[in-house]
């Protein structure tokens, strides 16, 4: 079994057709974000503590009620049938086991309904959605959500248009292949067909509020950077915030996140999540240090998934556990909670 997630990325790697590991590894034009996000997480350096006497240490934490046994989720990635036949299926029972939330991506190639049956009660399932121009195609996908016993909904505002890859535009990667599909966009114009997922390029806070007024749900903005975002985004009613520069895939050269969070921790008292870069447990330690409650993790995901299938998710998962657990112990704390902001300081080398 591998060792660290970089060693299953290069698991994957070998096992993966060139044009999937470049779409998942890969991000927009010059990948400076993309390696910035693990960059900045190895530029920070850990200032621990000794001889607390901790001799168990507690990962779990809460969030919108439910308890989840570690401070990782799994942030949403597209097509997962891309790394394994099973797919997102796999996905949801490796999150049910590990007893974390999943956040389904709406360009899954399995629907929110069968991804929910196959986590079983026990799986904390989110919904990512891109809000589409037609709002009542963004109701009917909330509603599924809803129906699916979804606990949070996830909107990713980083999209207004797409952004610029140039490993999938040298690959021609830019359909899925002949016979899969994005379940989530079936039947939504009643002619049976699958449509497909539109970036929005006019959204506004207006949209937010609509999105906000139509559900019970939490409403997750995944996205947000600037820390005045942050703020209007609690004032228009949206209850967490996740972090993200969708994985460097998006705006090149745009801030490394975990060099964004403390300052939008600062401002709100909403879950701040953080997602991007997080390869080590030491690294969701530096998170936890500037406020945030929670990571997201997608590409290790991914490579799990590629390298052996539904074991793999399980496997880089209890990994992560694991050295966080470490992480904990020798920087001296007892639980996620107790990371303090004095356990991180720059590298003044
Ligand atoms: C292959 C791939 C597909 C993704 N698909 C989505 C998506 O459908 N919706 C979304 O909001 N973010 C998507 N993301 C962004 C992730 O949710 C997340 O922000 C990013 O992967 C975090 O960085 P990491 O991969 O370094 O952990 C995708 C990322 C990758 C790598
Ligand atoms: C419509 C597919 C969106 C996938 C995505 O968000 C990504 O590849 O980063």
């Amino acid at each position: 079994m591998p060792f660290s997630i970089r060693e299953f990325e290069a698991l994957a790697r070998d096992r993966l057709p060139r044009y999937v590991y470049d779409f998942m590894a890969g991000g927009a034009d010059d990948e400076v974000t993309v390696r910035a996000n693990e960059n900045a997480f190895a530029r920070l350096r850990l200032l621990p503590r000794v001889l607390r006497g901790r001799p168990k240490r507690d990962l779990g934490i809460t969030l919108f009620g439910d308890e989840i046994t570690m401070p990782v989720v799994l942030s949403p990635t597209a097509f997962h049938r891309l790394a394994d036949p099973e797919g997102e299926l796999a996905t949801a029972r490796a999150a049910a086991r590990a007893g974390t939330v999943m956040i389904a991506s709406m360009a899954s190639t399995a629907s929110i309904g069968d991804i929910a049956k196959a986590g079983g009660a026990d799986l904390a399932l989110w919904f990512q959605a891109y809000i589409q121009s037609d709002t009542g195609i963004t109701r009917t996908l909330v509603r599924r959500a809803e129906d699916a016993g979804c606990r949070a909904l996830v909107v990713t505002v980083d999209s207004p248009v797409f952004g610029w890859r140039e490993r999938d535009h040298r690959n021609g990667f830019h359909h899925l292949p002949v016979g899969w599909h994005c379940e989530n966009m079936r039947d939504l114009t009643g002619d049976g067909g699958v449509l497909d997922i539109e970036m929005v390029a006019d959204l506004s806070w207006d949209h937010i509020d609509q999105l906000v007024a139509m559900t019970d749900l939490p409403v997750v903005l995944k996205g947000v950077l600037h820390p005045d975002d942050a703020v209007t985004a609690v004032d228009h009613g949206v209850r967490g915030l996740l972090v993200s520069n969708h994985g460097g895939r998006q705006l090149d050269t745009a801030i490394a996140t975990i060099d964004a969070v403390a300052d939008i921790a600062a401002v709100v008292d909403v879950p701040v999540l953080v997602d991007g870069g997080v390869r080590r447990g030491t690294d969701v330690v530096k998170a936890l240090a500037f406020g945030a409650r929670a990571v997201g993790v997608g590409r290790p995901v991914l490579w799990g998934l590629a390298a052996r299938g539904e074991d793999g998710v399980t496997e880089v998962l209890e990994l992560l556990r694991a050295e966080i657990d470490r992480a904990l112990a020798l920087t001296g704390c007892a639980s996620a909670h107790e990371v303090a902001r004095d356990l991180v300081r720059e590298d003044r080398c």
